[in-house]
Formats: structure tokens, C-alpha cells, sequence
């Protein structure tokens, strides 16, 4: 299934090792894996529209339950997305990202 059909799930998400972390990172655009996590950089014409993410992806997340460390400022913002329940990448990290990218997607 479409990564972005699917919802995070609380329990039985597992750590994905690193071959199967690279191998979704070729379906989502941009995301990288950096310091344990997949990372983004997303980046707008002012303030107003980093913040306007900002919410939009705080939606997001309280949606699914599951939650980015971001760096804002006043025209980018960097997205991690890792689970810290199992310590590591899981399945629900890539379904955030790639909903993430789509918050964006019409905004060209
Ligand atoms: C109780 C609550 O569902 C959990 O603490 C969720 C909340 N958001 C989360 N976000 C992330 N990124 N990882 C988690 O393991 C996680 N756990």
C-alpha cells in the first residue's frame, strides 16, 4: 500500500534495518538518513509560510500520533522523523514523511 493510504500504528512497529531504511527512502523525495533519523529540509518565501507548515504538520502529527524534532526559521524547516519507541526508523516514520511532503505538494 501507498505510503501515504497508510496510518501510523501505536503498537507492533518494529526498527527497520538500514537496507530496508534505504530502500523506502527511494519512495519518498528529498528525505535523507542523517544521525539516526530521515531528514528533510523544507523551504518557503517567508516566515509566514514556515510557520503555516509548522501548523500544518502539528496537525499532521497529532493525527497520526507520532511526532518530528523540527529546526524552524524564518524560511526553512528541518523535519526528523525517528520512533523513539523502538529506538530506531520504522515503517511510521516514512508514512509521516511522505504525508509531510504532501502538505507541500500543491504549493508550488
Ligand atoms: C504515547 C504516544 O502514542 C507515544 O509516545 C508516541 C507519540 N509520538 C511519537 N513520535 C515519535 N516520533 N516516536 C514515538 O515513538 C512516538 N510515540
Amino acid at each position: 500500500m501507498n505510503l501515504l493510504e497508510q496510518r501510523c500504528q501505536g503498537a507492533g512497529v518494529s526498527a527497520m534495518a538500514e537496507s530496508d531504511v534505504r530502500r523506502h527512502l527511494s519512495q519518498v523525495s528529498g528525505w535523507q538518513l542523517i544521525g539516526g533519523a530521515i531528514e528533510k529540509t523544507f523551504r518557503f518565501r517567508d516566515d509566514l509560510e514556515t510557520l503555516a507548515f509548522v501548523n500544518a504538520l502539528g496537525w499532521m502529527s497529532h493525527v497520526e500520533d507520532h511526532h518530528a524534532e523540527l529546526r524552524v526559521t524564518y524560511d526553512h524547516c528541518v523535519v526528523r522523523f525517528n520512533t523513539h519507541s523502538v529506538g530506531g526508523i520504522s515503517l511510521n516514520d516514512f508514512i509521516c514523511a511522505a504525508k509531510a511532503d504532501a502538505l507541500v505538494a500543491f504549493a508550488a
